[in-house]
Protein backbone atom coordinates (compact mmCIF):
# COMPACT_ATOMS: atom_id res chain seq x y z
CA UNK A 1 0.00 0.00 0.00
CA UNK A 2 1.53 3.54 -1.03
CA UNK A 3 2.74 5.54 2.10
CA UNK A 4 0.35 8.02 1.05
CA UNK A 5 -3.09 6.07 0.80
CA UNK A 6 -1.71 4.58 4.52
CA UNK A 7 -1.74 7.93 6.52
CA UNK A 8 -4.95 8.87 4.75
CA UNK A 9 -6.84 5.64 6.22
CA UNK A 10 -4.82 5.99 9.68
CA UNK A 11 -6.59 10.16 9.16
CA UNK A 12 -10.31 8.16 9.30
CA UNK A 13 -9.16 6.80 11.83
CA UNK A 14 -8.06 9.53 13.60
CA UNK A 15 -11.19 11.41 13.24
CA UNK A 16 -13.13 8.77 14.39
CA UNK A 17 -11.05 8.57 17.27
CA UNK A 18 -11.25 12.35 18.35
CA UNK A 19 -15.28 11.91 17.39
CA UNK A 20 -15.64 9.07 20.49
CA UNK A 21 -13.42 10.71 22.50
CA UNK A 22 -15.89 13.17 24.04
CA UNK A 23 -18.55 10.14 23.84
CA UNK A 24 -16.85 7.92 25.63
CA UNK A 25 -15.63 10.20 28.05
CA UNK A 26 -18.93 11.36 28.72
CA UNK A 27 -20.40 8.22 29.33
CA UNK A 28 -18.11 7.15 32.00
CA UNK A 29 -18.28 10.31 33.55
CA UNK A 30 -22.20 10.61 33.31
CA UNK A 31 -21.75 6.62 34.85
CA UNK A 32 -19.48 8.02 37.61
CA UNK A 33 -22.12 10.94 38.07
CA UNK A 34 -24.98 8.76 38.15
CA UNK A 35 -23.13 6.55 41.18
CA UNK A 36 -21.83 9.51 43.29
CA UNK A 37 -25.50 11.17 43.48
CA UNK A 38 -27.21 7.60 43.72
CA UNK A 39 -24.55 7.30 47.17
CA UNK A 40 -25.69 11.15 48.41
CA UNK A 41 -29.37 10.05 48.42
CA UNK A 42 -28.51 6.50 49.59
CA UNK A 43 -26.29 8.53 52.68
CA UNK A 44 -29.43 10.81 53.00
CA UNK A 45 -32.39 7.96 52.91
CA UNK A 46 -29.82 6.09 55.89
CA UNK A 47 -29.13 9.41 57.92
CA UNK A 48 -33.18 9.76 57.47
CA UNK A 49 -34.17 6.62 58.34
CA UNK A 50 -31.01 6.49 61.38
CA UNK A 51 -32.83 9.22 63.24
CA UNK A 52 -36.35 7.43 62.74
CA UNK A 53 -35.15 4.79 64.27
CA UNK A 54 -33.43 7.02 67.07
CA UNK A 55 -36.25 8.53 67.72
CA UNK A 56 -38.34 5.49 68.26
CA UNK A 57 -35.59 4.20 70.45
CA UNK A 58 -35.84 7.45 72.49
CA UNK A 59 -39.93 6.66 73.09
CA UNK A 60 -39.27 3.26 74.23
CA UNK A 61 -36.49 3.97 76.45
CA UNK A 62 -38.36 7.49 78.32
CA UNK A 63 -41.45 4.74 78.12
CA UNK A 64 -39.33 2.27 80.23
CA UNK A 65 -38.73 5.19 82.50
CA UNK A 66 -41.90 6.02 82.89
CA UNK A 67 -43.07 2.19 84.15
CA UNK A 68 -40.47 2.48 86.53
CA UNK A 69 -43.25 4.01 88.80
CA UNK A 70 -44.99 1.19 88.72
CA UNK A 71 -42.62 -1.10 90.42
CA UNK A 72 -43.69 -3.37 92.98
CA UNK A 73 -47.56 -2.56 92.11
CA UNK A 74 -49.48 -5.76 91.59
CA UNK A 75 -50.72 -6.06 87.77
CA UNK A 76 -53.87 -6.18 88.42
CA UNK A 77 -53.92 -2.19 89.95
CA UNK A 78 -51.96 -0.90 86.89
CA UNK A 79 -52.60 -2.70 83.98
CA UNK A 80 -55.75 -0.56 83.28
CA UNK A 81 -52.88 1.71 83.09
CA UNK A 82 -50.26 0.18 81.16
CA UNK A 83 -52.94 -0.62 78.44
CA UNK A 84 -53.75 3.26 78.19
CA UNK A 85 -50.25 4.39 78.57
CA UNK A 86 -49.42 1.64 75.34
CA UNK A 87 -52.03 2.41 73.42
CA UNK A 88 -52.27 6.26 73.71
CA UNK A 89 -48.28 6.71 72.85
CA UNK A 90 -47.55 6.25 69.39
CA UNK A 91 -45.32 2.95 67.87
CA UNK A 92 -45.87 0.26 70.60
CA UNK A 93 -47.33 -2.76 70.20
CA UNK A 94 -47.68 -3.68 74.11
CA UNK A 95 -45.41 -2.94 77.25
CA UNK A 96 -45.26 -4.92 80.83
CA UNK A 97 -43.46 -5.41 83.87
CA UNK A 98 -40.84 -8.65 84.11
CA UNK A 99 -40.15 -10.39 87.32
CA UNK A 100 -37.01 -12.66 86.40
CA UNK A 101 -37.66 -14.11 82.90
CA UNK A 102 -41.24 -14.23 83.34
CA UNK A 103 -43.45 -11.18 82.46
CA UNK A 104 -45.45 -9.86 85.62
CA UNK A 105 -48.11 -7.36 84.11
CA UNK A 106 -48.77 -6.43 80.02
CA UNK A 107 -50.54 -3.90 78.65
CA UNK A 108 -52.24 -6.47 76.17
CA UNK A 109 -52.92 -9.74 78.26
CA UNK A 110 -52.66 -8.32 81.54
CA UNK A 111 -51.67 -10.51 84.34
CA UNK A 112 -48.65 -13.19 84.15
CA UNK A 113 -48.66 -14.25 80.54
CA UNK A 114 -45.57 -16.73 80.26
CA UNK A 115 -41.86 -15.87 79.91
CA UNK A 116 -40.11 -13.19 77.92
CA UNK A 117 -38.60 -15.51 75.53
CA UNK A 118 -41.99 -17.27 74.51
CA UNK A 119 -43.46 -13.58 73.83
CA UNK A 120 -40.34 -12.54 71.45
CA UNK A 121 -40.45 -15.45 69.93
CA UNK A 122 -36.75 -16.28 71.00
CA UNK A 123 -34.44 -16.57 73.81
CA UNK A 124 -33.36 -13.47 75.02
CA UNK A 125 -29.88 -12.32 73.49
CA UNK A 126 -26.89 -12.70 76.53
CA UNK A 127 -25.76 -9.24 76.55
CA UNK A 128 -24.77 -8.72 80.07
CA UNK A 129 -25.95 -5.18 80.12
CA UNK A 130 -28.82 -4.45 82.31
CA UNK A 131 -30.30 -2.50 78.94
CA UNK A 132 -31.08 -4.01 75.64
CA UNK A 133 -32.65 -3.80 72.61
CA UNK A 134 -33.24 -6.77 70.01
CA UNK A 135 -35.33 -6.26 67.02
CA UNK A 136 -37.24 -9.72 66.50
CA UNK A 137 -39.57 -11.44 63.76
CA UNK A 138 -42.61 -10.92 65.38
CA UNK A 139 -44.10 -11.27 69.20
CA UNK A 140 -46.74 -14.17 70.36
CA UNK A 141 -49.60 -11.84 69.54
CA UNK A 142 -48.29 -10.49 66.23
CA UNK A 143 -45.75 -13.79 65.03
CA UNK A 144 -45.77 -12.51 61.44
CA UNK A 145 -44.75 -8.55 62.06
CA UNK A 146 -41.32 -7.98 62.99
CA UNK A 147 -41.05 -5.62 65.78
CA UNK A 148 -38.16 -4.36 68.24
CA UNK A 149 -38.34 -5.11 71.97
CA UNK A 150 -36.53 -3.06 74.66
CA UNK A 151 -35.87 -4.43 77.78
CA UNK A 152 -34.27 -2.68 81.23
CA UNK A 153 -33.70 -5.21 84.06
CA UNK A 154 -32.73 -4.58 87.96
CA UNK A 155 -30.43 -5.72 90.35
CA UNK A 156 -33.82 -6.93 92.17
CA UNK A 157 -34.67 -9.15 89.15
CA UNK A 158 -37.82 -7.20 88.60
CA UNK A 159 -37.60 -4.93 84.89
CA UNK A 160 -39.43 -3.30 82.01
CA UNK A 161 -40.44 -4.20 78.65
CA UNK A 162 -42.00 -1.88 75.52
CA UNK A 163 -42.48 -3.80 71.67
CA UNK A 164 -41.88 -1.29 68.88
CA UNK A 165 -44.33 -2.68 66.14
CA UNK A 166 -42.07 -3.08 63.20
CA UNK A 167 -45.00 -1.58 61.00
CA UNK A 168 -44.21 1.91 62.09
CA UNK A 169 -40.83 1.17 60.56
CA UNK A 170 -41.49 -0.92 57.54
CA UNK A 171 -43.96 1.80 56.21
CA UNK A 172 -41.30 4.78 56.68
CA UNK A 173 -38.86 2.46 55.10
CA UNK A 174 -41.52 2.10 52.22
CA UNK A 175 -42.29 5.89 52.23
CA UNK A 176 -39.08 6.97 51.60
CA UNK A 177 -37.41 4.01 49.11
CA UNK A 178 -40.94 3.74 47.30
CA UNK A 179 -40.31 6.92 44.60
CA UNK A 180 -36.44 6.06 44.29
CA UNK A 181 -36.80 2.39 44.02
CA UNK A 182 -34.58 1.89 47.14
CA UNK A 183 -34.61 -1.09 49.16
CA UNK A 184 -33.87 -0.19 53.06
CA UNK A 185 -33.67 -2.47 56.31
CA UNK A 186 -32.34 -2.21 59.56
CA UNK A 187 -31.53 -4.44 62.49
CA UNK A 188 -31.07 -3.30 66.12
CA UNK A 189 -28.30 -4.90 68.19
CA UNK A 190 -27.66 -7.43 65.56
CA UNK A 191 -31.56 -9.23 65.94
CA UNK A 192 -34.20 -9.55 63.34
CA UNK A 193 -33.42 -7.71 59.88
CA UNK A 194 -36.76 -5.45 59.17
CA UNK A 195 -36.95 -4.48 55.31
CA UNK A 196 -39.25 -2.44 53.12
CA UNK A 197 -38.69 -3.85 49.59
CA UNK A 198 -38.71 -7.86 48.47
CA UNK A 199 -34.87 -8.20 49.19
CA UNK A 200 -31.82 -9.15 46.79
CA UNK A 201 -32.54 -8.20 42.94
CA UNK A 202 -30.35 -9.81 39.95
CA UNK A 203 -27.54 -7.68 38.55
CA UNK A 204 -28.10 -6.36 35.23
CA UNK A 205 -25.46 -5.51 32.68
CA UNK A 206 -22.72 -6.53 35.00
CA UNK A 207 -23.74 -3.63 36.79
CA UNK A 208 -24.10 -4.52 40.45
CA UNK A 209 -26.83 -2.76 43.12
CA UNK A 210 -25.21 -0.05 45.05
CA UNK A 211 -25.22 -0.78 49.07
CA UNK A 212 -24.59 1.60 51.68
CA UNK A 213 -24.54 0.78 55.41
CA UNK A 214 -24.63 2.97 58.11
CA UNK A 215 -24.75 2.87 61.97
CA UNK A 216 -26.14 4.92 64.37
CA UNK A 217 -23.85 6.66 67.17
CA UNK A 218 -26.21 6.64 70.28
CA UNK A 219 -28.09 2.80 69.73
CA UNK A 220 -27.36 -0.39 68.40
CA UNK A 221 -29.03 0.44 65.44
CA UNK A 222 -27.98 -0.40 61.61
CA UNK A 223 -29.16 0.95 58.25
CA UNK A 224 -28.59 -1.01 55.12
CA UNK A 225 -29.79 0.83 51.70
CA UNK A 226 -29.84 -0.79 48.46
CA UNK A 227 -30.24 1.02 44.93
CA UNK A 228 -30.92 -1.74 42.61
CA UNK A 229 -29.10 -2.40 39.32
CA UNK A 230 -32.23 -1.22 37.55
CA UNK A 231 -32.49 2.19 39.31
CA UNK A 232 -28.53 3.44 38.85
CA UNK A 233 -29.15 2.41 34.86
CA UNK A 234 -31.98 4.56 35.37
CA UNK A 235 -30.58 7.63 36.92
CA UNK A 236 -27.35 6.91 34.33
CA UNK A 237 -29.49 7.36 31.67
CA UNK A 238 -31.42 10.28 33.28
CA UNK A 239 -27.68 12.10 33.34
CA UNK A 240 -26.92 11.10 29.64
CA UNK A 241 -29.72 12.49 28.36
CA UNK A 242 -28.91 16.13 29.32
CA UNK A 243 -25.19 15.05 28.51
CA UNK A 244 -25.26 13.88 24.94
CA UNK A 245 -26.74 16.65 23.49
CA UNK A 246 -23.89 18.40 24.55
CA UNK A 247 -21.12 15.48 24.05
CA UNK A 248 -22.52 15.27 20.34
CA UNK A 249 -21.59 18.94 19.59
CA UNK A 250 -18.28 18.44 21.16
CA UNK A 251 -17.75 15.59 19.32
CA UNK A 252 -18.37 16.95 15.75
CA UNK A 253 -16.47 20.17 16.78
CA UNK A 254 -13.58 17.87 17.32
CA UNK A 255 -13.73 15.84 14.37
CA UNK A 256 -14.24 19.16 12.36
CA UNK A 257 -10.87 19.97 13.87
CA UNK A 258 -8.94 17.05 13.52
CA UNK A 259 -9.66 16.92 10.04
CA UNK A 260 -8.22 20.34 9.35
CA UNK A 261 -5.48 19.96 11.73
CA UNK A 262 -4.52 16.39 9.30
CA UNK A 263 -5.31 17.98 6.41
CA UNK A 264 -3.16 20.76 6.93
CA UNK A 265 -0.29 18.26 8.39
CA UNK A 266 -0.81 15.34 5.71
CA UNK A 267 -0.68 18.25 2.83
CA UNK A 268 2.73 19.08 4.07
CA UNK A 269 3.82 15.80 4.01
CA UNK A 270 1.86 15.06 0.49
CA UNK A 271 3.08 18.01 -0.72
CA UNK A 272 6.52 17.47 -0.27
CA UNK A 273 6.75 13.82 -1.18
CA UNK A 274 4.72 15.56 -4.46
CA UNK A 275 7.23 17.92 -4.89
CA UNK A 276 10.51 15.33 -4.69
CA UNK A 277 8.97 13.21 -7.01
CA UNK A 278 8.50 16.81 -9.42
CA UNK A 279 12.06 17.65 -8.54
CA UNK A 280 10.94 21.02 -7.30
CA UNK A 281 13.68 20.99 -4.69
CA UNK A 282 17.31 22.23 -6.00
CA UNK A 283 20.49 22.68 -4.17
CA UNK A 284 21.98 25.77 -3.42
CA UNK A 285 25.59 26.04 -2.63
CA UNK A 286 27.26 28.64 -0.33
CA UNK A 287 31.06 28.71 -0.77
CA UNK A 288 33.19 29.10 2.37
CA UNK A 289 36.59 31.35 2.20
CA UNK A 290 39.44 29.96 3.94
CA UNK A 291 41.48 32.79 5.82
CA UNK A 292 44.52 30.83 5.98
CA UNK A 293 44.98 29.07 1.42
CA UNK A 294 43.05 32.92 1.21
CA UNK A 295 40.88 30.77 -1.29
CA UNK A 296 37.61 29.08 -1.33
CA UNK A 297 37.45 25.89 0.99
CA UNK A 298 34.23 24.25 0.11
CA UNK A 299 30.79 25.07 -0.13
CA UNK A 300 27.54 23.97 2.29
CA UNK A 301 24.83 23.10 0.45
CA UNK A 302 21.39 24.53 0.98
CA UNK A 303 17.89 23.25 -0.02
CA UNK A 304 15.91 25.05 -2.34
CA UNK A 305 11.80 24.87 -2.74
CA UNK A 306 10.31 25.90 -5.91
CA UNK A 307 6.62 25.61 -6.77
CA UNK A 308 5.67 25.24 -10.24
CA UNK A 309 3.86 28.43 -10.19
CA UNK A 310 7.72 30.23 -9.40
CA UNK A 311 6.69 31.25 -5.87
CA UNK A 312 9.84 29.83 -3.20
CA UNK A 313 9.13 28.54 -0.43
CA UNK A 314 11.31 29.20 2.66
CA UNK A 315 13.96 26.45 3.86
CA UNK A 316 13.21 27.21 7.70
CA UNK A 317 9.61 26.62 6.71
CA UNK A 318 9.45 23.39 4.92
CA UNK A 319 12.35 22.10 6.79
CA UNK A 320 10.83 22.26 10.04
CA UNK A 321 7.22 20.86 8.47
CA UNK A 322 9.36 17.95 7.22
CA UNK A 323 10.80 17.47 10.75
CA UNK A 324 7.57 17.58 12.21
CA UNK A 325 5.58 15.18 9.83
CA UNK A 326 8.32 12.51 9.23
CA UNK A 327 9.60 13.60 6.38
CA UNK A 328 12.84 15.11 6.96
CA UNK A 329 14.98 11.76 6.42
CA UNK A 330 13.45 11.18 2.58
CA UNK A 331 14.08 14.55 2.01
CA UNK A 332 17.64 14.70 3.17
CA UNK A 333 18.18 11.53 1.16
CA UNK A 334 16.46 13.39 -1.71
CA UNK A 335 18.92 16.34 -0.77
CA UNK A 336 22.21 13.48 -1.15
CA UNK A 337 20.97 12.18 -4.76
CA UNK A 338 20.47 16.05 -6.14
CA UNK A 339 24.07 16.68 -4.54
CA UNK A 340 25.49 13.62 -6.12
CA UNK A 341 24.04 14.42 -9.20
CA UNK A 342 25.66 17.74 -9.15
CA UNK A 343 28.73 17.56 -7.44
CA UNK A 344 30.16 14.83 -10.38
CA UNK A 345 30.91 18.17 -12.30
CA UNK A 346 32.09 20.56 -10.16
CA UNK A 347 35.91 21.89 -11.04
CA UNK A 348 36.92 21.54 -7.86
CA UNK A 349 40.67 20.27 -6.38
CA UNK A 350 40.36 16.59 -3.35
CA UNK A 351 40.01 18.11 0.09
CA UNK A 352 37.31 20.23 -1.29
CA UNK A 353 34.55 20.71 1.68
CA UNK A 354 31.07 20.14 0.67
CA UNK A 355 28.70 20.30 3.71
CA UNK A 356 25.09 20.24 4.45
CA UNK A 357 22.78 20.21 7.16
CA UNK A 358 21.68 16.93 9.37
CA UNK A 359 18.34 16.98 11.41
CA UNK A 360 18.17 15.48 14.77
CA UNK A 361 15.83 12.89 13.65
CA UNK A 362 18.12 11.27 10.82
CA UNK A 363 20.88 11.09 13.27
CA UNK A 364 18.75 8.62 15.30
CA UNK A 365 17.61 6.78 12.25
CA UNK A 366 18.67 2.95 11.78
CA UNK A 367 20.06 3.69 8.14
CA UNK A 368 21.86 6.87 9.00
CA UNK A 369 25.26 5.79 8.81
CA UNK A 370 24.09 3.82 5.50
CA UNK A 371 22.87 6.67 3.99
CA UNK A 372 25.91 8.65 4.46
CA UNK A 373 28.48 6.03 3.23
CA UNK A 374 26.05 5.81 0.32
CA UNK A 375 27.14 9.19 -0.63
CA UNK A 376 29.97 9.33 0.24
CA UNK A 377 30.47 6.09 -2.38
CA UNK A 378 28.86 8.08 -4.80
CA UNK A 379 31.16 10.91 -5.23
CA UNK A 380 34.36 9.14 -4.13
CA UNK A 381 36.20 10.09 -7.24
CA UNK A 382 35.91 13.39 -6.25
CA UNK A 383 37.96 12.80 -3.53
CA UNK A 384 36.06 15.61 -1.46
CA UNK A 385 35.81 15.59 2.42
CA UNK A 386 32.26 16.06 3.55
CA UNK A 387 30.84 18.14 6.38
CA UNK A 388 27.78 16.97 8.53
CA UNK A 389 26.82 19.56 9.77
CA UNK A 390 24.52 19.03 13.16
CA UNK A 391 22.83 21.20 15.04
CA UNK A 392 23.02 21.28 19.11
CA UNK A 393 20.16 20.03 19.75
CA UNK A 394 20.96 16.85 17.87
CA UNK A 395 23.60 15.24 19.86
CA UNK A 396 21.32 15.84 23.39
CA UNK A 397 19.09 12.42 22.10
CA UNK A 398 20.98 9.14 22.32
CA UNK A 399 24.37 10.80 23.01
CA UNK A 400 26.43 7.87 22.89
CA UNK A 401 24.84 6.33 19.94
CA UNK A 402 25.21 9.29 18.18
CA UNK A 403 28.82 9.94 18.91
CA UNK A 404 29.56 6.20 17.83
CA UNK A 405 27.91 6.65 14.34
CA UNK A 406 29.60 10.40 14.45
CA UNK A 407 33.06 8.72 14.89
CA UNK A 408 32.69 5.63 12.52
CA UNK A 409 32.07 8.01 9.39
CA UNK A 410 35.18 10.17 10.98
CA UNK A 411 37.14 6.98 10.46
CA UNK A 412 36.26 7.30 6.46
CA UNK A 413 36.95 10.96 6.18
CA UNK A 414 34.00 12.94 7.45
CA UNK A 415 33.96 16.03 9.16
CA UNK A 416 31.50 17.13 11.79
CA UNK A 417 30.54 20.24 12.81
CA UNK A 418 27.66 22.16 15.24
CA UNK A 419 26.07 24.45 13.04
CA UNK A 420 24.55 27.59 14.78
CA UNK A 421 26.82 27.34 17.87
CA UNK A 422 25.79 29.31 20.58
CA UNK A 423 22.03 29.20 20.10
CA UNK A 424 20.85 25.89 21.51
CA UNK A 425 21.38 23.91 24.53
CA UNK A 426 24.75 22.59 23.86
CA UNK A 427 26.84 22.30 27.09
CA UNK A 428 30.46 22.77 26.92
CA UNK A 429 31.13 19.21 28.04
CA UNK A 430 29.83 18.04 24.38
CA UNK A 431 32.43 19.97 23.12
CA UNK A 432 34.70 17.41 24.75
CA UNK A 433 32.43 14.55 24.84
CA UNK A 434 31.21 14.47 21.03
CA UNK A 435 33.83 13.83 18.50
CA UNK A 436 33.37 17.59 16.68
CA UNK A 437 35.69 19.18 13.91
CA UNK A 438 34.10 22.22 13.42
CA UNK A 439 32.26 25.17 15.47
CA UNK A 440 30.11 27.53 13.68
CA UNK A 441 29.19 30.70 15.15
CA UNK A 442 25.89 31.86 15.01
CA UNK A 443 25.55 35.19 12.61
CA UNK A 444 23.68 36.37 16.12
CA UNK A 445 27.47 37.08 17.36
CA UNK A 446 29.15 37.84 14.09
CA UNK A 447 26.33 41.03 13.76
CA UNK A 448 27.60 42.26 17.62
CA UNK A 449 31.14 43.01 15.75
CA UNK A 450 31.40 46.87 16.19
CA UNK A 451 34.98 47.94 15.87
CA UNK A 452 37.80 46.01 14.97
CA UNK A 453 39.43 46.74 18.23
CA UNK A 454 36.51 47.09 19.82
CA UNK A 455 35.70 43.54 22.11
CA UNK A 456 33.06 41.36 21.91
CA UNK A 457 32.82 39.23 24.66
CA UNK A 458 30.80 36.16 24.15
CA UNK A 459 32.17 36.16 20.12
CA UNK A 460 36.06 36.21 21.58
CA UNK A 461 35.46 33.85 24.02
CA UNK A 462 33.43 31.10 21.65
CA UNK A 463 36.40 31.64 19.49
CA UNK A 464 39.50 31.34 22.20
CA UNK A 465 37.45 28.49 23.48
CA UNK A 466 37.85 26.65 19.96
CA UNK A 467 41.22 27.48 19.76
CA UNK A 468 41.95 25.64 22.78
CA UNK A 469 39.94 22.52 22.07
CA UNK A 470 41.82 22.85 18.77
CA UNK A 471 38.80 22.87 16.49
CA UNK A 472 38.47 24.81 13.52
CA UNK A 473 36.17 28.02 13.79
CA UNK A 474 33.75 29.16 11.08
CA UNK A 475 31.65 32.30 10.77
CA UNK A 476 28.57 32.29 9.40
CA UNK A 477 26.42 35.15 8.16
CA UNK A 478 29.90 37.78 7.75
CA UNK A 479 28.02 40.38 5.90
CA UNK A 480 30.66 43.27 5.95
CA UNK A 481 34.45 43.89 5.32
CA UNK A 482 34.68 44.70 9.16
CA UNK A 483 33.12 41.27 10.17
CA UNK A 484 35.72 39.42 7.70
CA UNK A 485 38.88 41.47 8.99
CA UNK A 486 37.83 41.28 12.60
CA UNK A 487 37.47 37.35 12.19
CA UNK A 488 40.54 37.11 10.10
CA UNK A 489 42.38 39.62 12.52
CA UNK A 490 41.33 36.62 15.48
CA UNK A 491 42.35 33.55 13.82
CA UNK A 492 38.65 32.96 12.52
CA UNK A 493 39.85 30.10 10.08
CA UNK A 494 36.82 29.82 7.86
CA UNK A 495 34.24 32.69 6.52
CA UNK A 496 30.88 31.97 4.99
CA UNK A 497 28.60 35.17 4.23
CA UNK A 498 27.36 36.92 1.95
CA UNK A 499 30.34 39.43 2.19
CA UNK A 500 32.43 36.20 0.34
CA UNK A 501 29.06 34.78 -1.72
CA UNK A 502 25.65 34.25 -1.48
CA UNK A 503 24.17 30.61 -2.06
CA UNK A 504 23.92 30.11 -6.23
CA UNK A 505 22.78 27.39 -8.09
CA UNK A 506 24.59 24.39 -9.23
CA UNK A 507 25.29 26.09 -13.14
CA UNK A 508 26.31 29.64 -11.04
CA UNK A 509 28.10 28.05 -8.64
CA UNK A 510 30.49 26.35 -10.83
CA UNK A 511 30.75 29.61 -13.36
CA UNK A 512 31.84 30.57 -9.44
CA UNK A 513 34.45 28.51 -8.75
CA UNK A 514 35.98 28.38 -12.12
CA UNK A 515 36.24 32.57 -11.48
CA UNK A 516 36.54 34.20 -8.17
CA UNK A 517 36.82 30.20 -6.49
CA UNK A 518 40.95 30.71 -5.94
CA UNK A 519 40.77 34.43 -5.66
CA UNK A 520 41.77 35.70 -2.26
CA UNK A 521 39.29 38.23 -0.33
CA UNK A 522 40.46 41.48 0.97
CA UNK A 523 38.73 43.32 3.90
CA UNK A 524 40.48 46.58 2.88
CA UNK A 525 38.50 46.91 -0.46
CA UNK A 526 34.72 47.68 0.01
CA UNK A 527 33.33 44.43 -1.04
CA UNK A 528 29.47 44.86 -1.69
CA UNK A 529 27.81 41.38 -1.26
CA UNK A 530 26.06 40.31 -4.66
CA UNK A 531 22.51 41.41 -4.19
CA UNK A 532 21.20 39.80 -7.60
CA UNK A 533 21.12 35.90 -6.77
CA UNK A 534 18.19 33.88 -5.72
CA UNK A 535 18.05 32.19 -2.87
N1 LIG B 1 21.28 37.21 6.67
C1 LIG B 1 22.26 36.42 6.17
N2 LIG B 1 21.96 35.11 5.94
C2 LIG B 1 22.96 34.34 5.43
C3 LIG B 1 24.25 34.83 5.17
N3 LIG B 1 25.00 33.81 4.70
C4 LIG B 1 24.19 32.72 4.65
N4 LIG B 1 22.96 33.03 5.09
C5 LIG B 1 21.80 32.16 5.25
O1 LIG B 1 21.96 31.54 6.49
C6 LIG B 1 21.47 30.21 6.43
C7 LIG B 1 22.57 29.29 6.79
O2 LIG B 1 22.10 28.03 6.92
P1 LIG B 1 21.77 27.33 8.27
O3 LIG B 1 22.28 28.10 9.42
O4 LIG B 1 22.20 25.92 8.15
O5 LIG B 1 20.18 27.42 8.37
C8 LIG B 1 19.40 26.72 7.44
C9 LIG B 1 19.16 25.32 7.86
O6 LIG B 1 18.94 25.26 9.23
C10 LIG B 1 17.87 25.03 7.14
N5 LIG B 1 18.19 24.32 5.89
C11 LIG B 1 18.43 24.81 4.65
N6 LIG B 1 18.65 23.80 3.80
C12 LIG B 1 18.58 22.65 4.52
C13 LIG B 1 18.73 21.27 4.19
O7 LIG B 1 18.99 20.86 3.07
N7 LIG B 1 18.59 20.37 5.22
C14 LIG B 1 18.32 20.78 6.48
N8 LIG B 1 18.19 19.84 7.46
N9 LIG B 1 18.18 22.06 6.83
C15 LIG B 1 18.32 22.98 5.84
O8 LIG B 1 17.22 26.22 6.84
C16 LIG B 1 17.99 27.29 7.38
C17 LIG B 1 17.87 28.49 6.52
O9 LIG B 1 18.43 28.27 5.29
P2 LIG B 1 18.61 29.43 4.22
O10 LIG B 1 17.32 30.21 4.15
O11 LIG B 1 19.16 28.81 3.02
O12 LIG B 1 19.63 30.36 4.93
C18 LIG B 1 21.01 30.02 4.97
C19 LIG B 1 21.78 31.05 4.25
O13 LIG B 1 21.18 31.46 3.03
C20 LIG B 1 24.52 36.21 5.44
O14 LIG B 1 25.60 36.73 5.26
N10 LIG B 1 23.48 36.95 5.97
Amino acid sequence: MPLQKRHRDFGWLFIVCAGLFPLVLGILCTAIEARHTVRQQQIAAAGTLLAQAEKMSDSAWDMITTLRQYQHRPCAEIEETLQRTGTLNAYFRSIGMLQGDRISCSSAYGLGHGRLSEMMMQPPPVTGKAWWSLSIRGTLGVPARPAVIFVRQLPDSSGFWAVIDGQYLMDFMHAMGESRGYQMSLQFNGGAIIHSGPGEQPAQLYIKSAEYHATSARYPISVHVTVPASELIKSWRQALLIFLPMAAIFSILLMVLTANWLRRRLSWADEIRRAMRNRQFTVHYQPVYSTEIERCKGAEALMRWQLPNGEMIRPDIFISHAESEGMIVPLTRHLLELMAEDLQSWPVEPGFHIGFNLAAEHLQHPDFVQDMMRFARRIRHKQMVITLELTERSLIEDGELVARKLRHLQSHGMKVAIDDFGTGHCSLSYLLTFPLDYLKIDRGFINAIEGLETETPVLDTIITLCHKLQLDVLGEGVETALQFAYLRQRGVGLIQGYYYARPMDNDRLQAWLSEQGRQPLSAEVTHEPELHHPG
